[in-house]
């Protein structure tokens, strides 16, 4: 991706580079709908000759009343001349005109409706594709700083550039109206077209250097646009209302918002100024070189050479000319510019996850026999200065619970991690009986865990959807939900919901219903009972759960667990000590294991830990 510095947007260069992403870009339109795009098309090439058909049937028009009023027995009333016949072509030349004018109109509206239509249906399409990708991505990725700006570009990209199609069909439209008003200036005045070329170049250049400006502004703004986005949320949302009303932080929060939007509006403001000011230059230019030009046509009238409605005619292109020129070339410019916003969205796709399946996976085993084996692990977090864990090694045997316990930030919910291959191991490797976590199947080795995290989510979706996300193939399974609610205790919450298991829960939306946390947490704690998994692991996600419901959680638990590979991690000893084995984790690696007994026998830390828990229990 680029950096900030290296895009220096006003190289003309890379402006015009940018538009090879037009090519990708109109195959997704095209992919899209291409019978809507396909008729569009056709529709405004149709609209497009329309404005030379009206100037000339207008030149016919003058004309031939020029040359009525010149007649020299002109009849005097309405009857007369429609008598006469002299009116016949007048009157063909009018209804031309008038049909003219309304397919004009009516093809207008056509295209305008069928841009509307297919511009919803790229963003939506843009916007899954967008999804289907992340979805592959890496959790480094996502964990990122620059990557969320990147992934925050794109998103905007989805939606935001959708006038870019509209306005790249105009363009072509306009192209092929120049086209035809330039056919018919070159058979009467061919160095018309020089001078009308000529006037415009300045405000083309200017345009161009003033998009790409607006765009490195952008570009090299995204974080403070983050940040600001984040500050906006903080202040104002559900989740964050209650510390932030305690602390009385609005004010702060406040202030912080309107710092960051002042510097953005200053630099946006004085960029739109200077835009204004070369603008309006560049206009007169033009506008000087129209005048030069209709004084040229009107002397050429009155010197015979043109008729009057050549004059009109002529007059008529030239001015039409100008402004078609001028969209077509700030036109162009905005094209370019905002084909460099959709490097943001292309480079965003060609971003490639690091951690995938091997060609040829082996099948996960059902059941393990023997389990896993961490070999001299390490793992150190992208960008960070310490190992997480190092020199980590242990096994998980097939059947046994594990619990991890260790202080805060010992590389417990990393071991997870690695065990999940959210991430790879930097040194060393895991086993799963035998064989390189690597040489499974990323989708088969995740189907076969269950895992659920301290900062799991909170899906505000009804009560059992939140546990059938679990296992969401078997989401229509009610007795399987049921089942999995039973054994985390999460029925008795759900009992007591209006609506049961149809209940919408969280805040988010109407009628839904907030619950604890530690109700959240026995919902959360179901959905790895419904993964029915042969891997169970529960991060801490008992937290919030009071003493007894954490004890009876995690004694159903090692029941439950009953042939499966369970690990547990808790800071609660009454809960550590159910487990058949005890892993003591200090600075990313195992200090000390055995069952509980034997590592109070050991009085090393877990003893001390084991003690200062109970102490404050006294
Ligand atoms: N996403 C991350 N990026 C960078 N460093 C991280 C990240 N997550 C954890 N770390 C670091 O890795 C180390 C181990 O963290 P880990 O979350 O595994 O600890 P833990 O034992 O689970 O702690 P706790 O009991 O607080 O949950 C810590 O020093 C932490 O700062």
């Amino acid at each position: 991706m680029p950096s900030p510095s290296t895009v220096n947007a006003s190289s003309f260069r890379e402006r015009v580079g940018a538009l090879r992403n037009l090519r990708p870009f109109l195959g997704m339109v095209w992919a899209t709908s291409p019978s809507l795009t396909a008729t569009t098309i056709v529709l405004r090439l149709m609209r497009a000759l329309l404005p030379v058909a009206t100037l000339y049937v207008g030149k016919l028009i003058i004309d031939d009343v020029v040359m009525l009023v010149q007649l020299p027995d002109k009849p005097v009333t309405l009857q007369q001349w429609l008598d006469s016949g002299h009116l016949n072509r007048l009157g063909l030349l009018l209804a031309a005109e008038f049909a003219v004018a309304v397919l004009a109109d009516v093809l207008g509206r056509v295209v305008t409706l069928l841009d509307g239509m297919l511009a919803e249906r790229v963003s939506t399409s843009s916007s899954v594709r967008l999804m289907e990708h992340a979805a592959t991505l890496d959790l480094e990725d996502f964990e990122d700083a620059e990557f969320q700006d990147q992934l925050e570009r794109a998103r905007r990209q989805t939606s935001g550039r959708m006038t870019l199609m509209s306005q790249l069909f105009s363009q072509a439209q306009d192209l092929v109206t120049v086209a035809s008003l330039a056919a018919g200036l070159i058979v009467f005045a061919p160095w018309l077209i020089v001078l009308l070329i000529v006037a415009l170049v300045p405000a083309f250049l200017g345009e161009a250097h003033f998009n790409a400006k607006s765009y490195s502004l952008d570009f090299g703004r995204t974080p403070e646009r983050r940040e600001l986005d984040y500050v906006r949320q903080t202040a104002a949302s559900a989740e964050t209302a209650k510390e932030v009303k305690i602390f009385g932080l609005n004010e702060f929060l406040i202030d912080r918002y309107r710092r960051l939007a002042a510097s953005f509006y200053d630099a946006n403001r004085r960029l739109a100024l200077r835009r204004a000011g070369w603008g309006g230059l560049f206009t007169t230019i033009g506008t000087v070189g129209y005048y030069f030009a209709y004084a040229y046509i009107a002397w050429r009238t009155l010197t015979g050479e043109f008729s009057v409605g050549d004059l009109t005619f002529l007059a008529g292109s030239f001015r039409r000319l100008r402004t078609l020129l001028e969209a077509l070339l700030s036109g162009f410019s905005s094209v370019a510019g905002q084909a460099l916003y959709l490097d943001d969205l292309f480079t965003f796709f060609e971003v490639r996850p690091e951690i995938h399946s091997p060609a040829d996976p082996l099948p996960f085993p059902r059941p393990i026999r023997e389990g896993f084996v961490f070999e001299d692990v390490g793992f150190i977090y992208p960008g960070a200065e310490r190992w997480a864990v190092r020199h980590l090694s242990c096994t998980l045997k097939a059947g046994e619970v594990v619990a991890l316990v260790g202080e805060n930030g010992a590389g417990k919910t990393t071991l997870v991690k690695l065990l999940t291959r959210l991430y790879d191991p930097d040194e060393g490797r895991i086993l799963l009986d035998g064989h390189d976590l690597r040489d499974y199947g990323l989708d088969d080795l995740r189907g076969s865990m269950g895992v659920i995290f301290q900062d799991f989510v909170r899906y505000n979706l009804p009560a059992g959807d939140n546990i059938a996300v679990g296992r969401v193939e078997a989401r229509d399974d009610r007795e399987r939900i049921a089942r999995a609610a039973t054994r985390s205790q999460a029925d008795e919450v759900i009992g007591r919901l209006p609506h049961g298991y149809d209940q919408m829960i969280g805040k988010r939306f109407k009628n839904g219903v907030e619950l604890s946390g530690g109700e959240w947490q026995k919902i959360a704690i179901a959905r790895a009972y419904m993964r029915e998994a042969e891997v169970l692991i529960l991060d801490e996600p008992t937290a919030a759960l009071d003493a007894r419901a954490e004890y009876e959680v995690f004694r159903r638990f090692k029941e439950l667990s009953e042939g499966k590979t369970a690990v547990l991690i808790s800071h609660r000893f009454s809960s550590v000590r159910m487990a058949d084995r005890i892993l003591v984790l200090a600075d990313g690696k195992v200090e000390a294991q055995g069952t509980h007994e034997e590592l109070l026998a050991q009085r090393g830390r877990y003893a001390e830990l084991f003690e200062l828990q109970a102490a404050g229990y006294r």
